[in-house]
């Protein structure tokens, strides 16, 4: 066979690029042109000239990482974090913070162009959060390093599974602000501690909860000694081996509706978001007493429950046995019975499911990043007359939303919810109604 030389391939990785940023994208990286290729330049804002550092090269773009800010924006703030430039908790920092709803707009109104051709949305006000302080959730994750013969905790920096030690993190809510000082203080007093692989933070209206998972069995006595060190706050120790023991579940309140939940449910993290989004989405529902409403992706039945005091009946579908579970004991500890909680994976074949009637006319959707497509293609869309869609991917969303102007819907109202500030994360309530 004959033999053709071949240059080899010369890595350009390392190498720096003096680059115009045109724009930023839906994940908030600065998008720039070279040599014919579009180049995505973390911590780059559209308007400036940054020096970048090429972190992966194709046949058609570069991702590249911002060295050095020629020509700032405007828009461009310092960062309030010290570990900003480590973390992988927030990407947006840099951009401040009364600008970064803009830019979720511009990148939705691309996003909405491209896949659906709708053009000039409907947009209504955002729901404001907090800058710092907003978050009621988050996961440490921690190593026993062999070196140093410490345990480190921190958060995985950003595209890579490194942990990145932290000191304080001011995006979670007060309570566990420097609570990074504090475990990596405690739990390095004893090598018994050394098997602990994670911990959940949760800041519930009834308490703050730790729940520390470890791979090893640890003796009450040190149990003990860090519940006595963390006065204040509910441990929890897990090691995987048996359900866990609350001696009281955690729980959130809105209005006078009280949902419990379990630290391996999916909760909102943003507190204030949520109970705007839920008002937010009864208003614009406007349900009737005659209304028979399909609440998918439910959850603890968070939407559900609202959505029960208003409407004739809610079927709630979820696919995680545990969240269904509460999503059951809440409706009952609330007093409702007109909503009932079926467990199920939504990817799959509609014709399997028990839960779907032919009389609920209003659908509502929370999924989770990967959209609904799966479950949007198979309902028989003609029988619903209005579609809320909550979406925490602007990609997925305009995609779906495709698909459901091509049934017949037409887009509403849409409106950002600002519950993540700081990081790229975009998320959305849009209103369909038949046309
Ligand atoms: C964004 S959360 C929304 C939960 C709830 N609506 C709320 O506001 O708290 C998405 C939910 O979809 C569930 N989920 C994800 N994939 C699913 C699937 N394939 N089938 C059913 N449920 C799924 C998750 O367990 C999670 O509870």
């Amino acid at each position: 066979m004959a033999q053709f030389f071949k240059a080899k391939a010369t890595s350009s990785k390392g190498k720096n690029l003096e680059l115009t940023i045109e724009s930023i994208d839906h994940q908030g990286r600065g998008v720039a042109k070279h040599q014919g290729k579009v180049c995505f330049v973390d911590g780059a804002l559209a308007g400036e000239c940054v020096k970048a550092q090429i972190q992966q090269e194709k046949a058609k773009l570069i991702i590249a990482k911002t060295v050095k800010v020629m020509t700032p924006s405007e828009q461009r703030t310092a960062a309030f974090c010290q570990d900003y430039q480590r973390c992988g908790g927030c990407q947006l920092q840099h951009l401040g913070h009364e600008y970064q709803l803009e830019h979720k707009h511009k990148a939705l109104d691309a996003l909405f162009s491209k896949f659906s051709k709708v053009t000039d949305l409907p947009w209504q006000l955002p729901i404001e959060s907090e800058p710092t302080n907003y978050r009621r959730a988050a996961r440490i994750a921690c190593i026993f390093d062999t070196a140093s013969r410490q345990l480190k905790l921190g958060f995985r920096g950003s595209k890579s599974k490194q942990i990145v030690e932290i000191q304080r993190c001011e995006v979670l809510t007060q309570p566990f602000t420097d609570i990074f000082s504090r475990l990596t203080e405690a739990l390095n007093k004893h090598k018994a501690y050394s098997s602990i692989s994670h911990i959940q933070l949760c800041d519930a209206d009834n308490g703050q909860y730790v729940l520390l998972r470890h791979t090893k069995k640890i003796e009450q006595k040190y149990k003990d000694e860090l519940e006595n060190t963390l006065h204040g706050y509910q441990l929890l120790w897990d090691d995987g081996s048996e359900n866990l023991v609350y001696r009281q579940l955690p729980s959130y309140q809105v209005g006078k509706l009280n949902f419990e939940f379990k630290l391996d449910n999916f909760v909102q993290v943003n507190r204030v978001v949520n109970e705007n989004m839920l008002l937010q989405a009864f208003n614009w529902l406007d349900l009737s007493a005659q209304d028979r409403v399909l609440d998918l992706f439910c959850g603890i039945g968070n939407f559900s429950l609202l959505m029960a005091k208003q409407a004739n009946e809610v079927i709630g579908v979820e696919g995680s046995q545990s969240s269904v579970a509460m999503a059951k004991q809440n409706a009952h500890t609330n007093q409702l019975n007109n909503v009932q909680f079926y467990c199920f994976d939504l990817t799959q074949q509609l014709a399997q499911a028990n839960w779907f009637e032919a009389s609920l006319n209003v659908l509502l959707l929370d999924p989770s990043r990967t959209g609904a497509y799966d479950i949007l293609k198979q309902l028989p869309l003609t029988q619903f007359k209005k579609v809320l869609y909550v979406s925490c991917d602007p990609v997925t969303l305009a995609r779906d939303s495709a698909l459901l102007i091509e049934a017949g819907f037409e887009l509403d109202k849409i409106g950002l919810m600002n519950m993540f500030p700081h990081t790229g994360h975009i998320e959305t309530m849009a209103l369909f109604q038949r046309r």
